[in-house]
């Protein structure tokens, strides 16, 4: 129904995620980056959007990457440090081992073959690099509602939750994953292990 172009849709929705939040999404990718086991110079906030998100996190190169070129205009009014990428979450326009940690938040089930994007990811990062996935759980009452409301509009977790999130990226081959924060919202890291 939505695609990567709807621009002013997902714009209305970044805000509302972002709605008294910063404070804790800037908690929660602090943590699960700390997760990564190697130094975090660079890190990609996959679909980030328009950046609302990419800005709450603590890293030298910070690197929006979204589909959707009209979101990513506005990355730049946001915060000049943050430099945005246009591409797809399926192929990404990474070289093999060039990034330290991907984020991807409030927006796995936006994301058309999450196993590809799992793949891509792991492809991209470098060993010991986390991939940090933040999203609302479906577990959680706050959390069922909006994910029940995006079902509505078309957009379909395929996860009922952040361990089945975590078993998925451990077939993917993450060498570990770890739920590191539950609620509302989530955290699951995914890390590379050395051997790729
Ligand atoms: C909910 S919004 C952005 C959320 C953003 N991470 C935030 O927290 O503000 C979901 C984003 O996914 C992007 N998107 C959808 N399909 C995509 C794809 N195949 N590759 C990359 N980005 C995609 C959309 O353009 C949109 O910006």
């Amino acid at each position: 129904m939505f695609g990567p172009g709807d621009v002013r849709f997902f714009d209305r929705l970044a805000r509302l995620y972002g709605l008294g939040m910063p404070a804790a999404d800037r908690g929660r990718l602090a943590a699960g980056l700390a997760r990564a086991n190697r130094p975090v110079e660079r890190v990609v906030d996959l679909a980030g959007g328009t950046g609302r998100a990419t800005t709450e996190i603590d890293a030298p190169e910070r690197v929006v990457l979204d589909a959707a070129p009209g979101m990513l205009r506005r990355v730049g009014e946001r915060d000049g440090d943050l430099a945005p990428v246009t591409g797809d979450a399926r192929r990404l326009p990474l070289a093999d081992a060039s990034v330290d940690a991907v984020t991807l938040v409030d927006a796995l089930h936006h994301l058309p073959n999450q196993r590809a994007v799992a793949e891509e990811v792991r492809r991209v990062l470098r060993p010991g690099g986390a991939f940090v996935v933040v999203d609302f759980d479906p577990t959680h009452p706050l959390g069922r509602l909006v994910v029940l409301a995006e079902s509505l509009v078309g957009f379909d977790s395929i996860f009922t939750g952040p361990d089945d999130l975590a078993r998925f990226l451990s077939r993917v081959g993450f060498a570990e994953t770890t739920v590191v924060d539950r609620g509302f919202a989530y955290t699951v890291v995914g890390l590379k292990g050395d051997e790729g």
